[in-house]
């Protein structure tokens, strides 16, 4: 009777897990919040009010879901890390914060998972979080449902180390019974989970790139790689899972339209299961607080061969696409 109060006491900072690495917190919040801006992805969609604005033209669009999924992930995660820097595309609003979009829970599997020894003391001031509250925002627009990913990226001093993906719509064509979206997290040292690495066809070269931002550059690099078959669907996101799950050898993007955003989520995945994700000169991507946004030299995403596509790029799009 007597030690019942402290038992409990006890229970209950264990389940806040306080002890756990900064890092291990940061993406348990984040798998947990990238779900909840999933749910606005799809509520958005369902209520047939997209409020789709022009940003930049009419290739780069901004819909209700991009601005309420980014004030979910941005105000939910800034609350529990306040020290933490987190950049995300969409410009802040100065709207009222809807207090229903705001997620506290932490992923158990996360805090369960043993953080690799180089990433158990990162602070605060090393991290960067890289928000792409909707990946592939064109797409959705377009009613191109399983292009969609929410994007959570962890670099520290300047690296991509974690990354958190959800796609709202993964299974949408299986029909009625399925579970409808999917969440998979990845820690360079550790693992990924939610998605499993697949080995694609081994007769056939098979290159993913943009659908809706194609130019010369991306023609030109993508005839270079000799594909048996190009498939020109949308998302950085979507892309990198296509790779991932042996749809795609190669992501191939010769151009500048790619931000930091895009690229750091899936990047910490493919690089956690083996992969590898470069600029298209062979350099890797740096995501510091004071970078350009634009990844401007474009993004080459492989499993193998990654040399061999470098190797093909024609120096006339190595010359018009510089880092
Ligand atoms: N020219 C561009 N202008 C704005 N965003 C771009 C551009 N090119 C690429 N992106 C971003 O990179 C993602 C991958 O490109 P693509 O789908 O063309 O392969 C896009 O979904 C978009 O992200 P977002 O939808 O989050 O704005
Ligand atoms: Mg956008
Ligand atoms: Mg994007
Ligand atoms: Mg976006």
């Amino acid at each position: 009777m007597f030690n019942l109060p402290r038992l409990l006491l006890h229970s209950v900072a264990m389940a806040g897990n306080t002890g756990a690495p900064l890092l291990l917190r940061l993406v348990a919040a984040s798998v947990s919040v990238a779900e909840k801006a999933g749910t606005i992805v799809r509520d958005v969609f369902n209520s047939g009010e997209l409020g789709v604005v022009e940003k930049g033209g009419k290739n780069d669009l901004q819909t209700q879901a991009d601005r309420s999924a980014q004030e979910c992930i941005v105000q939910s995660l800034s609350r529990q890390f306040p020290k933490v820097t987190i950049i995300g595309e969409e410009e802040p609003t100065d709207e009222v914060v809807d207090e229903s979009h705001l997620e506290t829970g932490l992923s158990e599997e996360v805090l369960k998972a043993v953080c690799p020894q180089d990433l158990q003391a990162v602070k605060d001031e090393d991290v960067v979080v890289w928000v792409d509250p909707l990946d592939g925002t064109k797409e959705y627009t377009e009613g191109f449902l399983d292009h969609v990913t929410v994007l959570i990226g962890v670099a520290v001093n300047g690296k991509a180390v974690a990354g958190v993906i959800n796609q709202p719509y993964y299974n949408y064509k299986a029909g009625p019974g399925a579970t409808l979206g999917r969440t998979m997290w990845g820690i360079v040292g550790l693992g990924a989970f939610g998605v499993e690495r697949l080995v694609p066809p081994a007769d056939k070269r098979i290159v993913t790139t943009t659908r809706s931002h194609s130019n010369k550059l991306v023609t030109e690099s993508i005839e270079a790689m000799q594909p048996d078959e190009v498939l020109r669907v949308g998302g950085a996101g979507h892309k990198v899972l296509l790779v991932i799950e042996g749809k795609a050898h190669a992501y191939v993007f010769a151009t500048p339209g790619c931000k930091k955003w895009d690229t750091c989520a899936p990047e910490a995945i493919l690089h956690a299961l083996g992969g590898k994700l470069t600029d298209i000169h062979g350099n890797a991507l740096q995501y510091h607080r004071d970078v350009k946004h634009p990844n401007t030299g474009g993004v080459l995403a492989t499993y193998s061969d990654h040399d061999w596509y470098l190797g093909r790029m024609p120096e006339s799009v190595k010359a018009a696409v510089k880092p």
